[in-house]
């Protein structure tokens, strides 16, 4: 620290409040250990520029500083620094608050213990200036560093690896010219456009860092005597870089938390139009099969089994194989809704739609010709299985009892098949289908006819 302080002993950018800051910040003030370690690390980074009572003091200063800033960003509801409005909030708690009051009381050990030359009013304002970059610099840093308990790597990340490397030679060259040539043309003005690059570019992570070591390098710099900002009065070109470093450490890590937010809404708002499109094509999805679903019985409607077992008629011609159409019709349905009313009709259609769902197989499909009349379409039914399938479900829906408003009923079907020819299509198959099921009601109804 004592390369970046003034000939009154007062740092230019004092850091380690923000260390103590974050710490308190991390833990919500839980881990007293840190609290000491902290107050230890305060007292030692100023002994060598005070005597141990004085750094004692210092250092309660410094705490007291810290604990306010705290205690302010507790009753703000900060505890992080990724957002525009919490950032704005730790710049009134630490930056303006915490650190104007460490300056006031720092400036009273300055000048009534340690006999410094300058007024009062100058050393508050170098402590204040001083403390509040400390913070503002560090703090954005190390809650980086510390993210949600963990240590995040900024170093190793490759995108930021060329970003780091392109900043040290930056620096490098700016502080080799400076020196060199010590020009006030050199000003660290010329730093800002990289920095905010770099911040737009590389986001926070990077823009803590490039700040707090930018900070630092000046910091190193003025103290070391270095006219940053042509011949001034030492306390004026410390004074100079103080508010440099603020303008920049507000500019940059402003700029990548806006950034951070511009993506963040991006980002939300890409969310939002892919969820959107998820549920249309869903909407969509549904409405389709609402257009091919017949609600009473859920089995296809009539539209959609004439373009499907159109599909099929077409593929079973053009390979040779066999097709079977079956028509069923309830039979007396009209005596049911006369005798039980229409809901308990609509109940029985819905089971013969169930016994047909439950009894074939995949490859087959059934729908809901009209009124009490149902249709199946099995490919690679021949006779034998057509006639084996269609017996099967005359039996099983004679078998049942069907329970609805009280009553207890039993219905039968008549079925009639035709089978797949050379030349056919789909309706010449239902019509011959139907002559057959005509048949069957003729013959005594609950039967099978071939057509
Ligand atoms: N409950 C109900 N009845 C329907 C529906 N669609 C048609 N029906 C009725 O089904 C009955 C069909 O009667 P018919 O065509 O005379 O045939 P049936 O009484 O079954 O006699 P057969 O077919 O000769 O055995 C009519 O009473 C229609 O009103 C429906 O969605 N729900």
């Amino acid at each position: 620290m004592a390369f970046t302080t003034s000939p009154d002993g007062v740092a230019v950018i004092w850091l380690p409040n923000a260390f103590l800051l974050v710490a308190l910040l991390l833990n919500r003030g839980r881990h007293a250990w840190m609290l000491l370690l902290t107050v230890f690390a305060e007292v030692a980074a100023d002994i060598p520029v005070f005597r141990w009572y004085e750094a004692a003091i210092i250092s309660g200063v410094n705490i007291t500083e810290v604990f306010i800033t705290y205690g302010l960003l507790r009753c703000l509801g900060v505890l992080r620094l990724e957002r525009l409005e919490s950032q704005v909030r730790f710049l009134v708690a630490g930056p303006l608050i915490g650190a104007f009051i460490g300056g006031l009381l720092g400036a009273v050990v300055i000048k009534y213990f340690h006999g410094a030359e300058e007024s009062y009013l100058s050393i508050a304002r170098v402590w204040w200036f001083g403390d509040a970059l400390g913070l503002l610099v560090t703090t954005p840093l190390l809650l980086s560093i510390f993210h949600h308990g963990k240590v995040r790597s900024l170093v190793v990340r490759r995108d930021y690896l060329a970003g780091y490397l392109a900043l040290i030679a930056v620096l490098a060259i700016y502080v080799s010219l400076i020196v060199i040539y010590k020009d006030v043309l050199l000003t660290p003005a010329i730093l800002l456009p990289p920095m905010l690059y770099a911040a737009h570019r590389l986001k926070l992570g990077f823009a803590t860092v490039s700040v707090a070591l930018t900070s630092l390098t000046l910091a190193i710099l003025v103290t070391a005597g270095v006219p940053l900002f042509g011949d001034a009065r030492l306390i004026v070109g410390i004074l100079h870089a103080q508010e440099f470093i603020f303008i920049m450490s507000i500019m940059s890590l402003g700029f990548a938390v806006l950034m951070a937010e511009i993506e963040q809404h991006k980002y939300q708002l890409e969310q939002r139009v892919a969820d959107r499109t998820r549920e249309l094509a869903q909407l969509n999805q549904q409405l389709t099969l609402m257009a091919q679903t017949d609600a009473l019985t859920g089995l296809l409607n009539r539209r959609a089994i004439f373009e499907l077992a159109t599909q099929d008629v077409d593929r079973c011609l053009r390979y040779g194989r066999p097709l079977a159409i079956l028509m069923l019709d309830v039979d007396m349905f009209k005596l049911v809704n006369d005798q039980y009313g229409h809901q308990v009709g609509d109940v029985v259609l819905a089971r013969v739609g169930r016994v047909l769902q439950e009894s074939l197989r995949t490859s087959d499909k059934s729908a809901r010709y009209g009124g009490e009349e149902f249709i199946v379409v099995a490919p690679e039914a021949n006779e034998a299985t057509a006639s084996e399938l269609a017996e099967r479900l005359r039996e099983i829906v004679a078998g049942q009892t069907i329970q609805a408003e009280g009553y207890e009923i039993k219905i039968t079907v008549s079925i009639g098949f035709s089978l797949l020819r050379q030349g056919d299509d789909f309706a010449q198959l239902t019509k011959r289908a139907d002559e057959a099921l005509y048949l069957a009601k003729r013959y005594g109804r609950n039967r099978v006819e071939k057509a």
